[in-house]
């Protein structure tokens, strides 16, 4: 069992709050949550209180991924396969935790480039997650959903997150089109949630640093209504609506404000590590999930 058990939360400086405020409010359906942070964001849909904080910035680049381990022995242990992979950690200090929340966290550099951080011992909000259209996410143990980020450096990114830090492979994607040798996207695991991390090759290394975030809500009515939400705003549909082959997720993909996506879906399928081979899918979808350009301005 891989000692990190959720995707924790993701922290993303934005340069235009006032349209993340509409954005995730009013179109996705995000619960607000309370923070000290001067000017944030917080985005809730659990008893977390924020799983996506938005930091003022002057640039729309993601600050850090946290990741959850159980407790503070977890925590030792991943700090320990990290340096021993030859890669240096830093301990938060108080002021960063009081921020966060949490009870202790480290933060490093994974191979390709992400920021992450790991964490244990989040303080709870128990007030109601008070989502303004009633919709409700899947989310608790399963982590806030997953993150797909882009790495210059596919095959050490993944024996990093695999080996190092002991991510179930969850299987990959080859993506079409690629002449030569195959390039794969490739998919990892943490709990039953198929994927709670996806990596993509990405030549370059600038841009946001996320391809997309997936949030899981409850229903398919919830998937529709959010979809007639952001459509009636005025957002760019990325990706329409569809059935992925992995996670079985029902899902759109819409550009926020960020410049990067939010995927907003249902129906993700819990694996049983026990029985889980993790195989190649050759289409991301069996259905739907047609990519549309942003129309030019
Ligand atoms: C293939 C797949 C299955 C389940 C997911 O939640 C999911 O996000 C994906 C990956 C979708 C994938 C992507 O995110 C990067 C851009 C990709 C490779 C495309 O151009 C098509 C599929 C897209
Ligand atoms: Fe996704």
């Amino acid at each position: 069992m891989p000692d990190i058990c959720a995707l924790g939360y993701v922290r993303v400086r934005v340069t235009d709050m006032d349209r993340w405020r509409v954005f995730a409010g009013e179109e996705i359906g995000f619960a607000f949550g309370q923070g000290p942070e001067e000017g944030a964001l917080y985005l809730r849909i659990d008893e977390r209180p924020a799983r996506i904080i938005l930091l003022p910035g002057e640039e729309d680049h993601v600050e850090a991924v946290g990741f959850e381990v159980a407790d503070a022995a977890g925590l030792a242990t991943v700090r320990e396969a990290v340096e021993g992979a030859g890669i240096g950690t830093k301990p938060l200090d108080q002021d960063e935790l009081d921020i966060r929340r949490v009870e202790n966290a480290i933060a490093f550099e994974a191979p390709g480039g992400a920021p992450i951080e790991v964490f244990h011992g989040a303080a709870l909000d128990h007030s109601p997650v008070a989502a303004p259209y009633g919709n409700r996410f899947v989310a608790g143990r399963l982590g806030l959903g997953h993150v797909v980020l882009p790495t210059t450096d596919i095959e050490n990114t993944f024996h990093f997150f695999n080996t190092t830090l002991g991510f179930f492979n969850r299987g990959s994607f080859r993506l079409p089109e690629m002449p030569g040798d195959p390039v794969r996207m490739r998919f990892m695991g943490v709990n039953p949630r198929h994927h709670s991390l996806a990596i993509f090759p990405s030549p370059e290394s600038e841009g946001p640093g996320i391809l997309h975030i997936m949030v899981e809500v409850e229903t398919l009515d919830d998937v529709g209504r959010a979809l007639d939400r952001v459509i009636a705003n005025g957002s760019h549909i990325t990706v329409t609506l569809g059935r992925h082959t992995n996670d079985k997720m029902v899902s759109f993909y819409v550009r926020t404000p960020g410049g990067w996506d939010l995927e907003v879906g249902c129906q993700g399928y819990l694996v049983d590590q026990d029985s889980y081979s993790a195989e190649e899918i050759t289409a991301d979808s069996y259905w739907g999930h047609a990519w549309r350009a942003r129309p030019q301005p």
